[in-house]
């Protein structure tokens, strides 16, 4: 059978790769933090010690990275992917990251002969386990895949937003929250993730399968592909259609706060709060110190 190669030993990767030895592929595995190769190498994996040394070795490498700085590390960087990629090899990335991060990489792969794949997954670590990962792969269509992704992402994080704040309800409410995962589960909106996640929610036990620090990623990236989608749109319902499409700028330089992420509005909040005490008048031209100001802020913050 083929070597193939892995690169990211985190908790996907991991159960990942160890699926695909399982069942009787010889796999090369790497990881930026080189002790979490351990238990695979026990299990018959060999060991690369960079992305180019695995691509070099094998046929197909897979990538199961945090996000997209992670993933663009391991193409990029030195002794990266694109050293060792060309004719005849390929390189799969099954992250979650945006589609231009996929685009990007797929460009680059693609400019050295190789072949390249997006296929971000559903499911988690059980399913990675027994090998039963919705794999979203939209094969030429790179950033389609991605896009899915996110969106059934950003769902599935509303969800659980809805469901904790029903749990809470619930048990100040003086019900018991166990009685509550069965109703829900007898129900029009019985789904997999309140059944498996219930139980431990009302435990308090946060074992993690899929870290939060993960979701919230995805939920900013879901919210950027909205914004994209958005101000487009507005751009056209104002008349702006047959420009072109730097035009733009002049919905963003109108109205500031168009279809912003959620931190943007609270930052912009406590800022307009401030400008009547400056006596600013919001002219053109502060309008577009305002912009930069608050992009600025944005980019800066945490998420
Ligand atoms: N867990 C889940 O249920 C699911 C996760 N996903 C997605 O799969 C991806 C991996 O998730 P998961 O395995 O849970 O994440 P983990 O946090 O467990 O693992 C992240 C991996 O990325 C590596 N990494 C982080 N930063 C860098 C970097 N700068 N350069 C190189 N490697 C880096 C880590 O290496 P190191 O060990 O050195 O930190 C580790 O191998 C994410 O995109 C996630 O959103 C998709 C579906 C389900
Ligand atoms: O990205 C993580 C998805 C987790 C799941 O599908 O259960």
């Amino acid at each position: 059978m083929e070597e193939i190669g892995f690169l990211g030993m985190g908790i996907m990767g991991k159960a990942m790769a160890m699926n695909l030895l399982r069942h009787g592929f010889k796999v090369t595995v790497w990881n930026r933090t080189l002790s979490k190769c351990d238990e695979l190498k026990e299990h018959g994996a060999s060991v690369g010690e960079s992305p180019a040394a695995v691509v070099k070795k094998c046929k197909y490498t897979i990538g199961m990275l945090s996000d997209p700085p992670a993933a663009l590390s391991v193409v990029f960087d030195k002794n990266g992917i694109l050293e060792e990629i060309c004719s005849g090899k390929g390189y799969i990335d099954m992250s979650t990251v945006d589609a231009e991060t996929s685009t990007k990489i797929s460009e680059a792969v693609k400019e050295k002969g190789g072949d390249f794949l997006e296929g971000p997954v559903s499911g988690s670590k059980k399913p990675a386990e027994d090998g039963q990962l919705v794999i979203l792969a939209a094969g030429e269509k790179v950033g389609n895949g991605a896009k899915m992704k996110l969106v059934v992402n950003m769902i599935m994080g509303s969800m659980m937003n809805a469901f904790s704040e029903g749990l809470v309800l619930a048990d100040k409410s003086g019900l018991n929250p166990k009685t509550l995962l069965d109703v829900l589960d007898l129900g029009a909106i019985a789904n997999p993730m309140f059944k498996m996640k219930g139980p431990s929610m009302i435990q308090n036990s946060y074992n993690p399968a899929f870290p939060l620090k993960h979701q919230q990623k995805d939920m900013r990236l879901a919210l950027a592909l909205g914004d994209e989608n958005a101000v487009f749109k507005k751009a056209r319902s104002t008349g702006l259609g047959d420009l072109d499409f730097s035009a733009l700028l002049n919905i963003r330089l109108d109205d500031p706060e168009g279809s912003m992420p959620f931190s943007y509005y609270k930052n912009r909040a406590f800022f307009l709060a401030l400008i009547p005490r400056f006596g600013v008048e919001m002219t053109k031209n502060t309008r577009i110190l305002y912009y930069f100001v608050f992009n600025a802020i944005r980019c800066t913050s945490v998420d």
